[in-house]
Protein backbone atom coordinates (compact mmCIF):
# COMPACT_ATOMS: atom_id res chain seq x y z
CA UNK A 1 0.00 0.00 0.00
CA UNK A 2 2.60 2.53 0.66
CA UNK A 3 4.08 2.05 -2.44
CA UNK A 4 0.65 2.28 -4.47
CA UNK A 5 0.86 4.74 -7.06
CA UNK A 6 -1.05 7.19 -4.10
CA UNK A 7 -0.87 6.25 -1.27
CA UNK A 8 -2.76 8.04 1.76
CA UNK A 9 -1.11 6.85 5.05
CA UNK A 10 -3.17 7.74 8.62
CA UNK A 11 -4.89 10.98 7.58
CA UNK A 12 -6.62 12.57 10.02
CA UNK A 13 -8.89 15.57 10.16
CA UNK A 14 -10.31 17.70 13.13
CA UNK A 15 -12.46 20.63 12.98
CA UNK A 16 -13.29 23.09 15.78
CA UNK A 17 -16.15 22.36 17.19
CA UNK A 18 -17.98 25.67 17.43
CA UNK A 19 -18.06 25.36 21.02
CA UNK A 20 -14.19 26.14 21.84
CA UNK A 21 -13.12 22.38 21.42
CA UNK A 22 -12.53 20.23 18.16
CA UNK A 23 -13.97 16.94 16.96
CA UNK A 24 -12.54 14.28 14.64
CA UNK A 25 -14.10 13.76 11.44
CA UNK A 26 -12.01 10.47 10.65
CA UNK A 27 -8.43 9.29 12.05
CA UNK A 28 -5.56 7.52 10.52
CA UNK A 29 -7.42 6.46 7.40
CA UNK A 30 -4.82 4.41 5.17
CA UNK A 31 -5.63 3.14 1.64
CA UNK A 32 -3.92 2.35 -1.39
CA UNK A 33 -4.88 3.43 -4.96
CA UNK A 34 -3.03 1.69 -8.15
CA UNK A 35 -2.58 3.82 -11.76
CA UNK A 36 -5.75 3.49 -13.93
CA UNK A 37 -7.73 2.22 -11.00
CA UNK A 38 -11.58 3.85 -10.85
CA UNK A 39 -12.46 4.03 -6.68
CA UNK A 40 -15.22 4.81 -5.65
CA UNK A 41 -15.69 6.39 -1.68
CA UNK A 42 -19.14 5.46 -0.11
CA UNK A 43 -20.36 6.76 3.03
CA UNK A 44 -23.17 8.66 4.63
CA UNK A 45 -23.22 12.77 4.83
CA UNK A 46 -20.98 14.14 7.40
CA UNK A 47 -18.06 11.10 7.16
CA UNK A 48 -15.34 13.07 5.54
CA UNK A 49 -15.51 12.48 2.12
CA UNK A 50 -15.33 15.68 0.62
CA UNK A 51 -12.78 16.68 2.93
CA UNK A 52 -10.42 13.20 2.02
CA UNK A 53 -11.21 14.97 -1.48
CA UNK A 54 -10.53 18.30 -0.66
CA UNK A 55 -6.83 17.57 1.14
CA UNK A 56 -6.46 15.24 -2.41
CA UNK A 57 -6.89 18.30 -4.65
CA UNK A 58 -4.63 20.18 -2.42
CA UNK A 59 -7.54 22.32 -1.55
CA UNK A 60 -7.24 21.57 2.29
CA UNK A 61 -4.48 20.57 4.44
CA UNK A 62 -4.76 17.39 7.25
CA UNK A 63 -4.73 17.75 11.09
CA UNK A 64 -2.39 14.78 10.25
CA UNK A 65 -1.07 12.24 7.92
CA UNK A 66 1.01 12.15 4.54
CA UNK A 67 -0.26 11.84 1.13
CA UNK A 68 2.17 10.36 -1.63
CA UNK A 69 1.46 10.24 -5.28
CA UNK A 70 4.05 8.62 -7.22
CA UNK A 71 6.18 8.33 -4.10
CA UNK A 72 6.12 12.24 -3.35
CA UNK A 73 3.91 13.64 -0.80
CA UNK A 74 1.33 16.38 -2.49
CA UNK A 75 1.14 19.68 -1.05
CA UNK A 76 -1.18 22.58 -2.40
CA UNK A 77 -3.54 22.34 -6.03
CA UNK A 78 -1.71 21.09 -9.14
CA UNK A 79 -2.55 20.02 -12.46
CA UNK A 80 -1.03 16.70 -11.86
CA UNK A 81 -4.45 16.41 -10.18
CA UNK A 82 -8.11 17.50 -11.85
CA UNK A 83 -11.22 18.23 -9.89
CA UNK A 84 -14.92 17.61 -11.40
CA UNK A 85 -17.66 19.20 -8.43
CA UNK A 86 -20.92 18.60 -8.48
CA UNK A 87 -21.86 22.43 -9.72
CA UNK A 88 -19.65 21.62 -12.88
CA UNK A 89 -17.56 24.89 -12.57
CA UNK A 90 -17.49 26.06 -15.93
CA UNK A 91 -16.08 29.60 -16.92
CA UNK A 92 -19.19 31.52 -18.01
CA UNK A 93 -17.83 33.78 -20.05
CA UNK A 94 -15.90 30.78 -22.30
CA UNK A 95 -17.58 28.88 -25.01
CA UNK A 96 -17.84 25.01 -24.06
CA UNK A 97 -15.07 24.40 -26.37
CA UNK A 98 -12.69 27.44 -24.71
CA UNK A 99 -13.65 26.19 -21.59
CA UNK A 100 -11.76 22.95 -22.89
CA UNK A 101 -8.84 24.51 -24.54
CA UNK A 102 -7.97 26.82 -21.72
CA UNK A 103 -6.98 23.79 -19.20
CA UNK A 104 -5.30 21.60 -22.47
CA UNK A 105 -3.23 24.77 -23.45
CA UNK A 106 -1.56 25.26 -20.11
CA UNK A 107 -1.35 21.51 -19.17
CA UNK A 108 0.39 21.17 -23.04
CA UNK A 109 2.41 24.54 -23.60
CA UNK A 110 4.06 23.18 -26.23
CA UNK A 111 1.08 22.10 -28.77
CA UNK A 112 0.08 24.15 -30.99
CA UNK A 113 -3.22 26.02 -31.42
CA UNK A 114 -4.58 23.22 -34.00
CA UNK A 115 -3.24 20.40 -31.63
CA UNK A 116 -5.26 22.01 -28.69
CA UNK A 117 -8.51 22.56 -30.35
CA UNK A 118 -8.56 18.73 -31.92
CA UNK A 119 -7.50 17.14 -28.69
CA UNK A 120 -10.58 19.19 -27.18
CA UNK A 121 -12.73 18.29 -29.60
CA UNK A 122 -11.92 14.70 -29.67
CA UNK A 123 -12.45 14.31 -25.77
CA UNK A 124 -15.74 16.59 -25.82
CA UNK A 125 -17.05 14.18 -28.70
CA UNK A 126 -16.26 11.04 -26.49
CA UNK A 127 -19.20 12.59 -24.02
CA UNK A 128 -21.21 13.72 -26.44
CA UNK A 129 -20.82 16.95 -27.69
CA UNK A 130 -20.15 18.10 -30.91
CA UNK A 131 -21.82 20.61 -33.67
CA UNK A 132 -23.10 23.99 -32.74
CA UNK A 133 -23.28 23.01 -28.70
CA UNK A 134 -19.68 23.21 -28.54
CA UNK A 135 -19.48 26.99 -29.35
CA UNK A 136 -21.79 27.73 -26.69
CA UNK A 137 -21.63 29.34 -23.36
CA UNK A 138 -22.49 27.48 -20.29
CA UNK A 139 -25.59 29.49 -19.76
CA UNK A 140 -26.90 28.43 -23.20
CA UNK A 141 -26.59 24.22 -22.36
CA UNK A 142 -28.44 22.52 -20.36
CA UNK A 143 -27.25 20.86 -16.75
CA UNK A 144 -26.54 17.61 -18.83
CA UNK A 145 -24.48 19.15 -21.34
CA UNK A 146 -22.36 21.51 -18.70
CA UNK A 147 -21.18 18.37 -16.67
CA UNK A 148 -19.73 16.54 -20.27
CA UNK A 149 -17.71 19.51 -20.47
CA UNK A 150 -16.57 19.54 -16.69
CA UNK A 151 -15.84 15.64 -17.71
CA UNK A 152 -14.28 16.49 -20.70
CA UNK A 153 -12.30 19.44 -19.86
CA UNK A 154 -10.87 16.95 -16.69
CA UNK A 155 -9.99 14.35 -18.73
CA UNK A 156 -8.63 16.50 -21.78
CA UNK A 157 -5.74 17.69 -19.10
CA UNK A 158 -4.73 14.40 -18.06
CA UNK A 159 -3.82 15.00 -14.78
CA UNK A 160 -2.21 11.89 -13.25
CA UNK A 161 -5.25 11.71 -11.01
CA UNK A 162 -8.47 12.88 -11.48
CA UNK A 163 -11.17 13.70 -8.58
CA UNK A 164 -14.82 13.72 -8.78
CA UNK A 165 -16.73 14.66 -6.26
CA UNK A 166 -20.62 13.49 -6.75
CA UNK A 167 -20.55 14.69 -10.69
CA UNK A 168 -23.66 13.43 -11.14
CA UNK A 169 -25.90 14.53 -7.91
CA UNK A 170 -27.58 17.51 -9.80
CA UNK A 171 -28.59 15.49 -12.57
CA UNK A 172 -32.12 13.61 -13.52
CA UNK A 173 -31.82 9.83 -13.56
CA UNK A 174 -32.22 9.24 -17.45
CA UNK A 175 -29.44 12.18 -18.42
CA UNK A 176 -27.13 10.36 -15.07
CA UNK A 177 -27.41 7.14 -16.63
CA UNK A 178 -26.42 8.53 -20.08
CA UNK A 179 -23.46 10.38 -19.00
CA UNK A 180 -22.08 7.72 -16.45
CA UNK A 181 -21.96 5.08 -19.67
CA UNK A 182 -19.99 8.27 -21.47
CA UNK A 183 -17.77 8.42 -18.51
CA UNK A 184 -16.75 4.95 -18.46
CA UNK A 185 -16.45 5.47 -22.79
CA UNK A 186 -13.61 7.98 -21.98
CA UNK A 187 -11.94 6.52 -18.88
CA UNK A 188 -11.62 3.56 -21.02
CA UNK A 189 -9.29 5.32 -23.76
CA UNK A 190 -6.97 6.32 -21.19
CA UNK A 191 -5.15 5.25 -18.13
CA UNK A 192 -6.60 7.80 -16.01
CA UNK A 193 -6.70 7.09 -12.36
CA UNK A 194 -9.80 8.52 -11.00
CA UNK A 195 -11.14 8.50 -7.69
CA UNK A 196 -15.10 9.40 -6.93
CA UNK A 197 -17.81 10.37 -4.62
CA UNK A 198 -21.02 8.63 -5.09
CA UNK A 199 -24.35 8.62 -2.85
CA UNK A 200 -25.45 6.17 -5.40
CA UNK A 201 -24.94 2.47 -5.09
CA UNK A 202 -25.80 1.08 -8.54
CA UNK A 203 -23.56 4.21 -9.67
CA UNK A 204 -20.71 2.94 -7.71
CA UNK A 205 -21.22 -0.88 -8.50
CA UNK A 206 -21.62 0.18 -12.83
CA UNK A 207 -18.23 2.35 -12.69
CA UNK A 208 -15.92 1.39 -9.81
CA UNK A 209 -12.65 -1.54 -9.90
CA UNK A 210 -13.43 -1.31 -5.66
CA UNK A 211 -15.37 0.26 -3.08
CA UNK A 212 -14.49 2.11 -0.14
CA UNK A 213 -17.23 2.00 2.67
CA UNK A 214 -16.49 4.57 5.28
CA UNK A 215 -18.26 4.35 8.84
CA UNK A 216 -20.44 7.43 10.28
CA UNK A 217 -18.46 10.20 11.79
CA UNK A 218 -17.31 11.82 13.67
CA UNK A 219 -14.23 9.41 14.29
CA UNK A 220 -14.74 7.61 10.74
CA UNK A 221 -12.90 5.31 9.09
CA UNK A 222 -12.20 3.53 5.81
CA UNK A 223 -13.52 0.24 6.67
CA UNK A 224 -13.76 -1.93 3.77
CA UNK A 225 -12.74 -2.10 0.40
CA UNK A 226 -14.80 -3.90 -1.76
CA UNK A 227 -13.81 -5.59 -5.36
CA UNK A 228 -16.59 -5.16 -8.11
CA UNK A 229 -15.99 -8.72 -9.61
CA UNK A 230 -17.88 -7.62 -12.42
CA UNK A 231 -15.62 -7.93 -15.84
CA UNK A 232 -15.38 -5.09 -18.06
CA UNK A 233 -16.91 -3.36 -20.58
CA UNK A 234 -19.97 -2.98 -18.14
CA UNK A 235 -23.54 -2.11 -19.47
CA UNK A 236 -26.20 -0.80 -17.32
CA UNK A 237 -28.59 -2.99 -18.38
CA UNK A 238 -26.82 -6.22 -18.28
CA UNK A 239 -24.58 -5.92 -15.19
CA UNK A 240 -27.39 -6.71 -12.78
CA UNK A 241 -28.07 -10.07 -14.40
CA UNK A 242 -24.78 -11.06 -13.33
CA UNK A 243 -24.35 -13.70 -10.34
CA UNK A 244 -22.55 -11.07 -8.43
CA UNK A 245 -24.23 -7.82 -8.90
CA UNK A 246 -26.93 -8.37 -6.21
CA UNK A 247 -24.50 -9.90 -3.74
CA UNK A 248 -21.95 -7.02 -3.84
CA UNK A 249 -25.31 -4.71 -3.84
CA UNK A 250 -26.63 -6.12 -1.18
CA UNK A 251 -23.17 -6.18 0.61
CA UNK A 252 -23.16 -2.28 0.08
CA UNK A 253 -26.64 -1.72 1.96
CA UNK A 254 -25.81 -3.92 4.41
CA UNK A 255 -22.72 -2.08 5.44
CA UNK A 256 -24.70 1.30 5.24
CA UNK A 257 -27.85 0.59 6.36
CA UNK A 258 -25.98 -1.64 9.64
CA UNK A 259 -22.53 -1.62 9.75
CA UNK A 260 -21.59 1.66 9.35
CA UNK A 261 -23.38 2.97 12.21
CA UNK A 262 -21.79 -0.19 14.34
CA UNK A 263 -18.44 0.47 13.37
CA UNK A 264 -19.03 3.90 14.29
CA UNK A 265 -16.60 5.58 16.11
CA UNK A 266 -14.73 2.75 16.73
CA UNK A 267 -11.29 4.45 14.83
CA UNK A 268 -8.72 3.10 17.48
CA UNK A 269 -6.13 5.34 18.94
CA UNK A 270 -2.97 6.14 17.15
CA UNK A 271 -2.84 2.53 15.02
CA UNK A 272 -3.36 2.87 11.16
CA UNK A 273 -6.24 1.56 9.78
CA UNK A 274 -6.74 -0.09 6.96
CA UNK A 275 -9.70 -1.31 5.41
CA UNK A 276 -10.09 -4.95 5.17
CA UNK A 277 -10.38 -6.04 1.06
CA UNK A 278 -13.70 -7.78 0.80
CA UNK A 279 -14.12 -9.80 -2.60
CA UNK A 280 -17.34 -11.53 -3.34
CA UNK A 281 -17.59 -14.04 -6.39
CA UNK A 282 -20.52 -15.98 -6.77
CA UNK A 283 -19.34 -17.26 -10.10
CA UNK A 284 -16.88 -19.73 -8.19
CA UNK A 285 -17.77 -23.15 -7.80
CA UNK A 286 -19.16 -24.11 -4.09
CA UNK A 287 -15.88 -24.62 -1.58
CA UNK A 288 -13.48 -22.70 -3.66
CA UNK A 289 -11.22 -20.84 -1.98
CA UNK A 290 -9.60 -17.85 -3.49
CA UNK A 291 -5.63 -18.29 -3.57
CA UNK A 292 -5.10 -14.46 -2.83
CA UNK A 293 -4.88 -14.31 1.25
CA UNK A 294 -5.41 -11.03 1.60
CA UNK A 295 -8.96 -11.35 -0.02
CA UNK A 296 -12.00 -12.32 2.08
CA UNK A 297 -14.79 -14.35 0.83
CA UNK A 298 -18.11 -13.48 2.06
CA UNK A 299 -21.70 -14.98 2.32
CA UNK A 300 -24.42 -13.48 1.99
N1 LIG B 1 -14.13 23.80 7.17
C1 LIG B 1 -14.79 23.11 8.09
N2 LIG B 1 -14.86 23.55 9.38
C2 LIG B 1 -15.51 22.84 10.33
N3 LIG B 1 -16.13 21.67 10.09
C3 LIG B 1 -16.11 21.20 8.84
C4 LIG B 1 -15.44 21.89 7.77
N4 LIG B 1 -15.57 21.14 6.63
C5 LIG B 1 -16.29 20.07 6.98
N5 LIG B 1 -16.61 20.09 8.29
C6 LIG B 1 -17.34 19.05 9.03
O1 LIG B 1 -16.64 17.82 8.79
C7 LIG B 1 -17.56 16.74 8.66
C8 LIG B 1 -17.32 16.03 7.33
O2 LIG B 1 -17.73 16.89 6.26
P1 LIG B 1 -17.64 16.42 4.73
O3 LIG B 1 -18.25 17.51 3.90
O4 LIG B 1 -16.27 16.01 4.43
O5 LIG B 1 -18.60 15.15 4.74
P2 LIG B 1 -19.16 14.29 3.54
O6 LIG B 1 -18.99 12.87 3.92
O7 LIG B 1 -18.56 14.72 2.26
O8 LIG B 1 -20.71 14.70 3.57
P3 LIG B 1 -21.76 14.82 2.36
O9 LIG B 1 -21.98 13.42 1.87
O10 LIG B 1 -22.98 15.39 3.03
O11 LIG B 1 -21.19 15.74 1.33
C9 LIG B 1 -18.95 17.34 8.83
O12 LIG B 1 -19.34 17.17 10.18
C10 LIG B 1 -18.75 18.81 8.51
O13 LIG B 1 -19.68 19.60 9.21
Amino acid sequence: MANSFLSIERLTQRYPDGQGGEFTVFKNASFGIEKGEFVCILGHSGCGKSTIMNILAGLADPSGGVIKMDGQAISGPSLDRGVVFQNYSLLPWLTALKNVTFGVAARFPHWTKQQVNDHSIAFLKTVGLSGDAIHRKPSQLSGGMRQRVSIARAFANEPKLLLLDEPFGALDALTRGTIQEELIKVWSGTDQTVFMITHDIDEAILLADRILLMTNGPNASVAESVEITIPRPRVRTAIVQHPNYYAIRNHLVQFLGKRSVELSGKASGDETQRPETVRIDKTLPEGTFDENPMLRAVTI
